[in-house]
């Protein structure tokens, strides 16, 4: 490969190099699983910042304004793009596209992260700690990483982009990056300070100072032969088993992980949010959803009486710090136990939103949505698995905790409305094929509430002629 124009030696500003690179971007980013907002045309670009991290392969963080901006904030992504003269076939699955003018007029511009030798001079830079421009690499100065790791890129459906290394490591790469320390890594550290063993604990991360100070990366240890919860419950449900077993033990992994949370990251002084700011601002953000999902206008008054009856309940919630994006994808069985994986939040909310204590009912609403969403997946439709799989999470997670989640209906049913409203945005983003499956919930949810009896009878979409199954 031809040696690539360094950015910033040689003189080429970031508007420079944008020249080149802004038409394939565009057309490249909306085409990305991890882009917020498939579908929709990226109408600015922005290079905030470009690292040279070898003479052909550029980190760097991109600003993109989308069409039907007033549903769709600016977004800021990371990209490892890899530059050369000729794109070996093996990579033609990463092709960006060729730059015809600019400072890279004439080469091809890949996803490095796709290419061997990008991935292994990741890993020794995190295996040796420093700094390449504002990009600083730092690890746990206790756990030695090994050299020369094989690595392979997951392509698993994700939010952002891994990378295992010899089945011992998975770097997970932000794709989307906002400002401040990312809670996937801040969470899983201060949980293994507590000695919690339930979720893998970091080992090298990298960040950036530029334009604002965030997390980029986290290293952790690879669970080898681990299966998500998501593939096991379908596999049950496939095979017309229940999942109670799991499921309770799930709900023990659950209770155990917001113990040693609410240790790790204590308050101080006994929080408590009230039930009435909570639901105004649950349906705030129902409000906003259906500005960008038409779909839910016509359940939006009743999935608002959720909210009403959480709002006269005028007692103090007690919050901690939670998961946050609790789903059976984010729970992964391994050496015959759960352990649970992505603390990031719902990559959706602001950061500082996310770090905020919240009540640990929010995760419980969100594994019970997934039970949901794992049961409205598969035909025929059974309601009963899913009926059997929520008591017995509840009952395990009971059992750990010393209080049960059922014991709170009105907290756990907005929760869950909560939950389904943010599904229904995050599917209409990113996997529209998928929205029956939230909007399934919605119409049921919405019905519950004595307000919407009365009104017209709305159509409960089914999954499987969105799927065409
Ligand atoms: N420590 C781990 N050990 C084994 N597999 C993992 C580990 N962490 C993540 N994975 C795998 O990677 C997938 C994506 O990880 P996740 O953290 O959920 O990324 P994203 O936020 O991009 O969805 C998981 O579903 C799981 O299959
Ligand atoms: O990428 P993340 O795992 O951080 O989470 C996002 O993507 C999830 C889908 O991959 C999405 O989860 C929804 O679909 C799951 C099945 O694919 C289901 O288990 C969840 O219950 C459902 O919410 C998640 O909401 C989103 O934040």
């Amino acid at each position: 490969m031809r040696k690539v124009v360094s950015p910033r030696p040689s003189g080429h500003t970031p508007a420079h190099l944008l020249i080149s690179l802004a038409d394939m971007l565009r057309a490249w980013l909306p085409e990305q699983r991890w882009f917020a907002g498939k579908g929709r045309r990226v109408t600015e670009l922005t290079l905030l910042s470009v690292t040279e991290l070898h003479p052909a392969c550029l980190h760097l963080l991109v600003r993109t304004g989308r069409s039907s901006s007033a549903s769709a904030p600016d977004d800021c992504y990371q990209l490892f793009l890899g530059v050369g003269e000729v794109l070996p076939p093996r990579l033609a699955h990463a092709r960006i596209g060729r730059a015809s003018e600019g400072p890279l007029a004439g080469l091809t511009v890949y996803d490095a992260l796709q290419e061997p030798r990008s991935a292994d001079l990741l890993l020794e830079r995190l295996r040796t700690a420093g700094t390449a421009g504002p990009l600083r690499f730092e690890r746990d100065p206790k756990v030695s990483v090994p050299a020369g790791l094989a690595p392979r890129l997951l392509d698993a459906e994700q939010s952002n982009s891994s990378l295992v290394y010899g089945d011992a490591y998975i770097l997970k790469v932000f794709r989307r990056v906002q400002p401040g320390v990312n809670p996937d890594l801040e969470v899983p550290w201060a949980l293994a300070r507590q000695g919690c063993t339930r979720v893998p604990a970091p080992v090298a991360w990298f960040r950036t100072s530029e334009p604002q100070a965030a997390t980029l990366g986290v290293l952790q240890p690879f669970l080898p032969d681990a299966v998500d919860g998501w593939t096991l419950a379908l596999e049950a449900l496939t095979a017309g088993r229940h999942f109670t077993d799991e499921a309770y033990e799930l709900g023990r992994a659950t209770a155990e992980v917001h113990v040693a949370l609410a240790a790790a990251f204590a308050l101080g002084a006994p929080a408590g949010h009230g039930s009435r700011r909570l639901a105004a601002a649950m349906t705030a953000r129902l409000e906003a959803t259906s500005r960008a999902v038409p779909e839910l206008l016509p359940h939006v008054e009743g999935l608002r009486g959720a909210f009403d009856e959480l709002a006269v309940l005028d007692s103090g919630r007690p919050v901690q710090r939670i998961h946050g994006d609790l789903h059976l994808g984010q729970v992964l069985w391994a050496g015959e136990r759960w352990s649970v994986i992505d603390f990031e939040g719902e990559p959706a909310r602001p950061v500082a939103e996310r770090r905020q204590p919240q009540s640990p009912v929010r995760d419980v609403a969100g594994m019970l949505r997934s039970f949901d969403y794992a049961a409205r997946s598969r035909h025929p439709w059974r309601p009963e698995w899913a009926r059997r799989c929520r008591d017995a999470y509840c009952a395990g997670y009971a059992a750990q905790a010393r209080w049960d989640p059922r014991a709170q209906p009105e907290l756990l049913r907005a929760y869950e409305t909560d939950r389904a409203v943010y599904e229904a945005l995050y599917e209409a983003r990113h996997r529209p094929d998928w929205l029956p499956v939230p909007m399934a919930a919605i119409a049921r949810l919405a019905q519950q509430h004595p307000a919407s009896s009365g009104g017209p009878h709305t159509p409960v979409p089914s999954f499987h002629s969105a799927q065409g199954g």
